[in-house]
């Protein structure tokens, strides 16, 4: 349905009615508003957008300039834009498709204002689809990419609705204007933290597409001689091409087992959370925010990657690949823009790392940092071993982290205040919020190779690709790893070498691992990635379909290029 929508000639986009409009009304709605909207959206007899992101801001939450002020003497609330830069800008659907938004506002009771919540805002008709009074509807126009979806304005003119349209489940506001506190402040953003996590599954699925195309493309091309006189070889034979291509096809599984903690970590935190236990929120938002965008900054480089190592060929929208690049680096700015993302997650480490120096014991995913020897043990290290690789990772990650927090911490004993400090250290920060991220994805990936139930042989060539992604990343990044010692020069020779080996080895089983993907044609869209390997022939008929080719002299011949070559000729 949403993908016969999503297509229906373009400009019509309900992906967000499913990814963000109605899990808000899951996890923000109490059972009643439930009642009355989730069976609505689920069935979808109302259409909805996620209306948080303004003109004016989208990152800076608590600078959103919407109002939501309450009127006791009607029991409603007045939705309202009072600027040019509140307009709500961005939402996917907001322009011609959803007929519903929860709105991001400013709730303002009592003339007191208690930051941002959402209200569900009925902003088109049922019946005719036309605006809804006082709300002013539209497209923002072309993008990079995603140009089937609406991402939509809307200008609220003092807009009415009942006060049971505030989502409830955390904060609420009683009839005469009471403000009842939610558990934390930070639960009107658990929706935020959900899809965050889900954008790593679809950072996953963008790599897997985009190395199952590079992949495939490249058994079938064959191009110069590796030998004088022998027949070309398949360009995956060079050594560069399994250089660009299997760090890309390591990634991708390891994002897909990241993405499975990532779901297992979100259900467990948010089950305790319904119990009242908000301990594991502060976790679950750093991992979710760092996790997201670590593996789609990873991804949208990676597909750029796959596009270049497919030649001409890559460029061209019958690969797939621009296609799928613009929509993966969407995923960098959307739904917290990342730099703004990994800052969140390094503010986390800073104050876990404090934690830890005043001697409690850290757990879950920083665990590592109280553990971790901060004098290095230098020697002969067993590059192959995924144990090693793994120390090496949280080894280098618990030296960057405590690095940027002593940076900070004598910032500060400069007199600096620590906003100040905070950001004259924000590089450093971000790098060590990368490697911890880093750290998490490589052990990660080493304890489900080791744990998931399949064949001894299939756990083998999963082994390959995780130390293959390990070297890939130890030798990327060696200089963080040599700064202390902790690695040595001989230690990245060895690794270079093993990676090299791990390239060869990964080889006979490159096509097998991406058509596990078990990505069709059909969602692969690509006439290079084919399950079929027929390139060539479907390359001939998609060109012949161009838009182009409908005449064989382009009119543009008879209005432009006739008179020019005309008038040129004349000249001679
Ligand atoms: C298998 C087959 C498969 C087949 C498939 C294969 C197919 C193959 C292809 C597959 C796909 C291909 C790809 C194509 C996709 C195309 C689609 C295009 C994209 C679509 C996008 C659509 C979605 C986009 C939707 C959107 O974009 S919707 C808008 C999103 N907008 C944002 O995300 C705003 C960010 N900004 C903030 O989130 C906040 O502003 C802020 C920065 C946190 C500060 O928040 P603030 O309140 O200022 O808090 P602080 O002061 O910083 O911190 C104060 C204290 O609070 C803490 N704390 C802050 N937060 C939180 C929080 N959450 N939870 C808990 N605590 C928190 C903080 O830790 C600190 O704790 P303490 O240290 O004090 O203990
Ligand atoms: C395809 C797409 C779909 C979207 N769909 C929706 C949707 O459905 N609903 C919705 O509400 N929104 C949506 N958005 C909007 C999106 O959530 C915002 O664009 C995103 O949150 C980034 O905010 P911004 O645009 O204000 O960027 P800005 O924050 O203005 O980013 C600009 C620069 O400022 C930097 N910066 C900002 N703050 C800081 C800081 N504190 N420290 C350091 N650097 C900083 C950033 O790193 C970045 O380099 C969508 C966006 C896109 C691209």
């Amino acid at each position: 349905m949403a993908a016969a929508l999503q297509t229906l000639g373009g400009g019509i986009g309900i992906t967000l009615h499913w990814i963000a409009f109605t899990p808000t009304i899951e996890q923000q709605a109490t059972e009643e508003q439930k009642k009355k909207w989730l069976k609505l959206a689920q069935d979808v007899a109302i259409v909805g957008a996620y209306a948080q992101t303004e003109m004016g801001h989208g990152t800076f939450v608590r600078g959103l300039e919407t109002t939501a002020t309450y009127d006791p003497s009607t029991q409603e609330f007045v939705i309202n834009s009072p600027t040019l830069t509140s307009t709500k800008w961005w939402p996917g659907g907001l322009g011609k498709t959803a007929n519903h938004a929860t709105v991001m506002a400013q709730l303002y009771t009592r003339g007191k204002c208690y930051g941002p919540h959402n209200f569900m805002v009925q902003i088109r008709s049922l019946e005719n689809h036309q605006p809804c009074p006082g709300v002013t509807l539209g497209d923002i126009g072309p993008k990079m990419e995603s140009n089937g979806n609406d991402n939509g304005f809307a200008r609220f003119d003092h807009v009415r609705i009942p006060r049971e349209n505030m989502l409830m489940k955390f904060a609420r506001v009683e009839a005469d204007g009471t403000y009842v506190q939610p558990p934390s402040s930070k639960l009107a953003y658990s929706n935020m933290v959900y899809l965050r996590g889900t954008f790593v599954m679809s950072a996953a699925q963008a790599l897997a597409s985009a190395t199952t195309i590079a992949v495939r493309y490249s058994c079938v091309r064959r191009q110069s001689e590796m030998k004088p006189g022998e027949p070309e070889p398949q360009i995956l034979e060079y050594q560069t091409q399994q250089y660009k291509l299997f760090p890309q096809l390591a990634a991708a599984y390891a994002f897909w087992f990241a993405s499975w903690f990532m779901t297992q970590q979100h259900g467990s935190i948010t089950g305790s959370m319904e119990k009242g236990d908000m301990s594991g929120l502060a976790e679950l938002h750093a991992l979710s925010a760092g996790l997201k965008s670590y593996t789609t900054a990873v991804t949208a480089r990676g597909i750029d990657v796959c596009r270049m190592a497919c030649g001409g060929h890559g460029y061209s929208h019958a690969s797939g690949l621009p296609a799928l690049f613009g929509g993966a680096a969407a995923l960098c700015t959307a739904e917290g823009e990342n730099t703004v993302m990994m800052l969140q997650t390094a503010r986390y480490l800073v104050k876990c790392f404090a934690q830890s120096q005043a001697g409690k014991r850290l757990t879950g995913t920083v665990a590592y940092l109280s553990a971790v020897q901060p004098s290095p043990v230098a020697g002969n290290r067993n590059m192959s071993d995924l144990g090693t690789l793994v120390a090496a990772f949280q080894h280098r990650a618990a030296r960057m982290v405590r690095h940027a927090a002593m940076q900070m911490q004598g910032e500060m004993q400069k007199g600096k205040a620590r906003e100040d400090a905070w950001n004259s250290c924000s590089v450093l920060l971000i790098k060590a919020a990368e490697a911890h991220v880093h750290s998490f994805v490589v052990r990660n990936f080493a304890e489900t190779v080791q744990t998931v139930e399949v064949d001894e042989s299939v756990r083998a060539v999963l082994t390959s690709l995780c130390q293959l992604y390990s070297l890939y990343g130890i030798t990327e990044h060696a200089g963080d790893f040599l700064k202390d010692g902790y690695l040595t020069g001989r230690d990245i020779d060895a690794a270079s070498s093993h990676l090299s080996a791990m390239l060869a080895r990964v080889r006979p089983d490159a096509v097998a691992l991406v058509d596990a993907f078990d990505l069709h044609d059909k969602i692969l869209r690509s006439v290079l990635g084919r399950y079929d390997g027929r390139v060539y022939e479907h390359l001939y008929e998609w060109a012949k379909k161009s838009p182009l080719n409908k005449s064989e002299v382009h009119e543009s011949y008879y209005k432009y290029l006739q008179p020019f070559l005309k008038s040129n000729r004349a000249k001679l």
